[in-house]
């Protein structure tokens, strides 16, 4: 179901074009406390069952839970650790219990209330329960509102790396306040960052001059930058989900710039917050530019540019920074179990400049191995 909504009358919506699992996004300063406007059509019997964390819980939820209180609409609240070490067999083993316990049917919809990890656990379990059922996103760290709350991929950690067991399964409603990232840590603000940089190093060069030129207002908490910053996010991730949904093609394979080096190093630190997310994914942008310019793609100049607006926005660009220096054979072992692997090879995101990247399938691992080696001071 695709429920209407009638947006606040100030929103943005940006429409995922995905046929009949079509969706929007609402983007929206104060969006919050209309939260009940735009669920009402999705609580069933007036009731909801809401997911989210015990950060989230304590700084989001109110605002939520009142909106809904207002409009005589009833809520259940399932809350999971936070951090990414909830990502796990025995969380969705909690959650999916919950869900039963509380009598979801298939035509609910869960409601993901937080970051990406919230939101990554709460579309797996939606999409496995009562063999699948619906959700909708309101997510409440950047990370998640300009990339995880949009497209669909859903999943879980398994022992052997990230993201391993999941599904692909669309949301039905994206609901995007800029207020709440009020009172999300520095830190995970600039993790968030990261991924808004790969829209612009993907294919998209003046974006990423914006994200030069608007960095130190974005982080001083400049409420136009930082809304206008996650508009023109999910209007790129919006339109490459819609090119190739399932990651067919290789477009949507452009959004993992940076992540085989990111989750080997998540792996390596052992999906801890010693290293978030975002900050693997920033050291992985900047080591792919290295790369690059390693096997002459592009020049050190365009890499050194990459790493130098990372920084600015507080970011790791090396193995030293992110806690992981390990050799290059430790850390191309994991990304053997990286999704993009295709008949015992992996095709690699490496870019010509920024705004650039395409993927190559002509990488060799032991020379990805050897690069590692000399970037962890292993090699002269
Ligand atoms: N599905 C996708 O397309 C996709 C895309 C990118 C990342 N991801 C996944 O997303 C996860 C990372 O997401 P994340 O960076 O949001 O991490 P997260 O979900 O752990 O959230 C970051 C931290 O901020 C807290 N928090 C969130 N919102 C807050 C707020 N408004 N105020 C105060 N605290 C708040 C959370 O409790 C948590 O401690 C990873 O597991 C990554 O693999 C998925
Ligand atoms: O949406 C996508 O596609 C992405 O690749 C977005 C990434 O930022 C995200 O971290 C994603 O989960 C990584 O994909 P995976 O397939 O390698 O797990
Ligand atoms: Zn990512």
């Amino acid at each position: 179901m695709n429920a209407p909504s009638s947006p606040a009358p100030s929103a943005n919506i940006v429409t995922v074009d995905l046929g009949d699992r079509a969706y929007d996004i609402h983007v929206a300063s104060g969006l919050l406390q209309q939260a009940a406007q735009y669920l009402a059509p999705y609580a069933r019997a007036g009731r909801l069952l809401i997911i989210t964390d015990d950060q989230v819980s304590q700084h989001v939820l109110l605002a939520v839970a009142n909106s809904l209180n207002g409009a005589g609409l009833s809520h259940e609240v399932f809350i999971l650790p936070h951090g990414e070490g909830a990502k796990s067999w025995a969380q969705l083993e909690r959650m999916t219990d919950w869900l039963l316990e509380h009598h979801v049917e298939r035509a609910d919809h869960i409601i993901a209330l937080g970051g990406g990890v919230v939101g990554d656990i709460t579309g797996f379990a939606a999409h496995i329960v009562k063999r699948g059922c619906h959700f909708v996103q309101i997510p409440t760290s950047l990370l998640a509102q300009v990339d995880s709350s949009v497209g669909g991929k859903t999943a879980i950690n398994s022992g052997a790396g990230k993201n391993l067991v999941g599904a692909f399964h669309q949301p039905s409603l994206v609901l995007i306040d800029p207020d709440v990232l009020r009172s999300l840590p520095p830190r995970q603000l600039a993790a968030g960052f990261a991924e808004v940089v790969k829209y612009g190093l993907i294919d998209d060069a003046e974006f990423f001059d914006y994200c030069e030129r608007n960095c130190a207002a974005f982080f001083a908490g400049d409420k136009d930058t930082q809304t206008q910053t996650i508009i023109h996010s999910v209007r790129s991730k919006a339109r490459i989900v819609a090119a190739d949904e399932k990651e067919l093609s290789g477009t949507r394979a452009l959004l993992n710039l940076g992540h085989t080096f990111g989750h080997a190093l998540e792996a390596e630190t052992g999906f801890s917050d010693k290293l978030l997310h975002g900050e693997a994914v920033a050291v992985g942008m900047a080591l792919a530019f290295r790369y690059s310019a390693r096997i002459g793609l592009c020049s050190m100049a365009e890499a050194d540019r990459v790493a130098t607006l990372l920084r600015s926005a507080k970011l790791p660009t090396n193995l030293q920074e992110a806690g992981a220096v390990a050799s290059g054979q430790t850390l191309t072992a994991h990304m053997l179990h990286d999704k993009k692997m295709s008949g015992g090879t992996l095709p690699f995101l490496l870019a010509r400049a920024i705004g650039q990247t395409f993927l190559s399938h002509d990488v060799e691992l032991n020379d990805v191995a050897a690069f590692l080696d000399q970037e962890a001071g292993l090699l002269g």
